[in-house]
């Protein structure tokens, strides 16, 4: 499935993810995509088979995709799908939205064939990973589809068990930010060290996106590239010390996690 054609798509919200899932289909020559999106920004995603609309109302007459995939923020979800049901008969409901169940989105979907989905953002140059986790008595047939559009800008992975989509959230969903945040905290020790801004930021930065590659290429695990830095009694040792101090990173983790899961929990109850 992942290399075959894809059908027409509709796409709700054309925002960061939606936009960047978009981009991944585009690679994929998908046929036709119709964006419903009211900011006029989501415009410039307009061309090459792609026409955005401000509202349901404003899809094209006789519009059957095969596929409609939910992408707008989940404080939304309500209002914005309303008037999509009738596009769940041909149609698989892919939501990427955080929080949002299966359970809900049957409520506005009767009879559909659902998907729940959680990628992040990396999707915008294809190093993404989503799990995904299907509705009850979703067809074979629909089931791939849904896994092809999510692979088409990374990694899935298809779970049975719902619940885990709120710890997914918040470790793969959230978990750039968190990489980001590191960039940003290195950059400014750094500076506070006496190193220029410039070169600060260029340190903090390469030094992430070089770790990454090298993880990616590598068929070591995290800790033994962890371990090939430190030398017994050198300089990383001690800065690993202090980070490694269960209150220190390993708790600030642990409680992070925990909050974001937390929050998934309480958007699927509005
Ligand atoms: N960002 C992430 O890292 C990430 C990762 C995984 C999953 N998600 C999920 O993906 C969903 C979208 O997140 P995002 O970060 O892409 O948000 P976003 O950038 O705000 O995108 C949402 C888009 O929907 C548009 N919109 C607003 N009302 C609409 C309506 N009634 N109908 C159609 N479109 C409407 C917004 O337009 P305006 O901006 O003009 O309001 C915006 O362009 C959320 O449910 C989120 O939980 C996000
Ligand atoms: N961004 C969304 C949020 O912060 C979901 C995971 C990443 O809620």
């Amino acid at each position: 499935m992942t290399d075959a054609v894809l059908p027409p798509l509709l796409l709700l919200g054309g925002g960061k993810m939606g936009s960047a899932m978009l981009a991944g289909w585009r690679e994929r020559g998908v046929s036709r995509v119709v964006v419903i999106d009211p900011g006029a920004e989501a415009q410039a995603l307009a061309g090459d088979g792609v026409e955005v609309v401000p509202s349901i109302g404003a899809v094209p007459a006789g519009f059957a995709p095969g596929a409609v995939i939910l992408a707008v923020k989940p404080q939304m979800a309500e209002a914005a799908v309303d008037g999509l049901a009738r596009f769940a008969g041909e149609a698989v409901i892919v939501s990427i939205m955080a929080g949002i169940t299966i359970n809900w989105l049957a409520g506005r979907f009767p009879g559909g064939a659902i998907v729940r989905a959680m990628p992040n953002t990396p999707a915008a140059v294809r190093q993404g990973i989503t799990v995904a986790v299907a509705g009850a008595g979703v067809a074979p047939a629909r089931r791939a589809l849904a896994e092809a559009l999510l692979g088409a800008v990374g990694d899935v992975a298809m779970v049975d068990d719902e619940a885990l989509l709120d710890p997914v959230t918040a470790v793969s969903g959230g978990g750039p930010a968190y990489v980001f945040l590191l960039v940003e905290l290195l950059e400014a020790a750094a500076l506070e060290q006496g190193i220029p801004a410039d070169l600060a930021r260029r340190l903090a930065r390469q030094t992430v996106i070089g770790s990454a590659a090298l993880l990616a290429a590598s068929d070591q695990p995290a800790d033994a590239l962890r371990r090939a830095v430190t030398s017994p009694k050198g300089t990383t040792e001690r800065a690993l010390a202090v980070l490694m101090d269960d209150a220190a990173w390993p708790d600030a983790m642990r409680r992070a996690i925990a909050a974001a899961t937390a929050r998934s929990r309480e958007l699927a109850s509005g």
